[in-house]
């Protein structure tokens, strides 16, 4: 039976990686995918992994009917054995109810790859959708660290390293510390919580506050 697969995690834990490997195993056995993706760092139309490896993808617009897509490709005489859907929490609700259709009425299989939660811990309205329709949610298995040990559940936005808490839901990004630029880290949910990042556990570390008293 085919089905609807959300591969979640936090940000880099290897989703794209393993979307990568879904297509390279079954393009290898003369399969044919539809990739698409949105907003990757890579640039428009491309679906990027941070192991350096990349590959072209149909880009999701606003509104994009992702279904009458795959029918138009098919109709044309296109070929396409399965569907991989990259970024997928900045898909709208609707487009992943048009995915869960190509799953039911074109029976091809659609693996979707995406974040849970977003820099607040609320989740993507994509992400959320995926968790309601999917025949199977599956935690990526290769975890990501909080600067702690702890295995990280949790994406924070930082600037310079310091966690923030307002903004907009989506700004593109890294898992990098520049410092005036908006970047992420993963954190456990206790120090996702607490708003303690590497940076800000470090300076606390270095704290006059926290060194041990000398007799003077
Ligand atoms: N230099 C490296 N050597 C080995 N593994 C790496 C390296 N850089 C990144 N990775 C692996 O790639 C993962 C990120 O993969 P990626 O597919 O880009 O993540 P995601 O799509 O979940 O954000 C990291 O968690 C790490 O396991
Ligand atoms: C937490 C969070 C992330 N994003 C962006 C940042 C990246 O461009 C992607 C996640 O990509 P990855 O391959 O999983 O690393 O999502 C965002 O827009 N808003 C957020 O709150």
């Amino acid at each position: 039976m085919p089905e609807l697969v959300f591969f979640c995690g936090t940000m880099d834990c290897g989703k794209s990686t393993l979307a990568l490997q879904i297509e390279h195993n079954r393009s290898a056995r003369g399969l044919q995918g539809m990739i698409f993706s949105r907003d990757d760092r890579a640039g428009e139309g491309k679906l990027s992994s941070r192991l350096g490896l990349v590959t072209d993808a149909v880009e999701v617009g606003d509104g994009q009917d992702l279904y009458g897509y795959l029918v138009d490709h098919l109709s044309q005489g296109g070929r396409a054995d399965y569907v991989i859907a990259d970024e997928a929490q900045f898909l709208a609700p609707e487009q992943i109810d048009q995915l869960a259709r190509v799953v039911d009425d074109l029976s091809l299989d659609v693996y979707a790859f995406g974040i849970t939660t977003d820099f607040r811990s609320k989740l993507f309205p994509g992400s959320q959708r995926l968790v309601e329709l999917a025949d199977r949610v599956e935690v990526l298995q290769v975890e990501a660290l909080c600067w702690c040990g702890a295995r990280a559940t949790h994406n924070a936005r930082t600037i310079g390293g310091v966690m923030v808490v307002e903004g907009a839901q989506v700004v593109v990004g890294d898992v990098t510390h520049s410092p005036d630029e908006v970047g992420y880290e993963v954190l456990c949910r206790r120090h996702h919580r607490r708003r303690m990042t590497a940076a800000t556990s470090r300076a606390a570390a270095l704290s006059p506050d926290v060194l041990p008293m000398t007799s003077a």
